[in-house]
């Protein structure tokens, strides 16, 4: 008998507006444990809205969300999530092993300090991300990807099996990148499952297991090749399909 599928995201019917305008209609998707699925469309298709949806940021006009088989909206502490780089002030006088301890606030009364427990766990979030060295910087005197690596700790210390990430390879070099994608395949060895908001086009076949492909309504769920088609693409880019024929080429081979 073939195992049960384990659903540790369930979105059902998911509309979200602002000002009566919206930017996610009638989506509905459901995720399986221990994967890496990337979510792509074009810019303004709805992908940090989702995210944003599952995280209950943002509350749907119509629809739910379910994490681990409980409404979201009851759920504190399962998901975890990276916000884009660009959202987070760098300024901030913090060191990297403060901003991992951070991830443990969910488990950290307001009336204490963080345990040994907690900054054991700190630690070891920064070994995954290969920042441990680092860890007594202030953050921003790192480089780009070292702050998306810390803040990749810092979801990682929180303990989470589902982690949500917003474009965490936006405005890195191709070597950081590597580095970034090597920790996402390692949580998910470890056993997470990661939604990623991704829009290069041309890595997304290598880099996930599934793809959800947006653009306000929900084009495609699945399987990279399943996705990345010529009609799909050219239904959700428009004009702008060429410069992705090189991704169909690849896939259609
Ligand atoms: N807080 C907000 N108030 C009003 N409109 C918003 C808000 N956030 C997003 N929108 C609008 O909702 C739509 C979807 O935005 P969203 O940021 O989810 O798209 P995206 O796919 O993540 O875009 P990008 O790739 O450019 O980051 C866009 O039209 C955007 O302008």
């Amino acid at each position: 008998m073939a195992a049960e599928k384990r659903w540790v995201i369930e979105v059902e019917h998911l509309t979200v507006s602002y000002q009566a305008r919206p930017a996610l209609l009638d989506v509905s998707v459901r995720i399986e444990g221990d994967q890496l699925v990337g979510v792509i469309g074009p810019n303004g298709a709805g992908k940090s809205t989702f995210i944003k949806a599952i995280l209950g940021f943002v509350k749907p006009d119509i629809g739910s969300v379910r994490i681990n088989g409980r409404d979201a909206r009851t759920v504190k502490g399962e998901v975890a999530y990276v916000p884009q780089r660009g959202t987070v002030d760098w300024d901030f006088p913090i060191t990297v092993e403060e901003v991992a301890v951070m991830g443990r606030y969910q488990q950290i009364p307001w009336y204490r300090s963080p345990t040994a427990v907690d900054r054991e766990a700190a630690r070891e979030a920064l070994a995954m991300v290969r920042m441990e060295d680092l860890s007594h910087r202030q953050i921003g005197e790192l480089s780009g990807g070292q702050q998306q690596r810390v803040f990749m700790a810092r979801a990682l210390a929180q303990g989470s099996d589902i982690l949500l990430l917003d474009e965490p390879f936006a405005g890195v070099d191709a070597a950081t990148e590597r580095a970034i994608l090597d920790v996402l395949e390692r949580a998910k060895q470890a056993g997470k499952t990661l939604v990623v908001v991704h829009h290069d086009l041309s890595t997304a076949a290598e880099y996930f297991d599934k793809l959800i492909l947006i653009k306000q309504r929900l084009y495609a769920y699945g399987p990279p090749g399943t996705v990345l088609r010529e009609d799909l693409l050219s239904k959700v880019y428009e004009g702008r399909l060429r410069i992705f024929s090189s991704v169909i080429d690849q896939e259609g081979a």
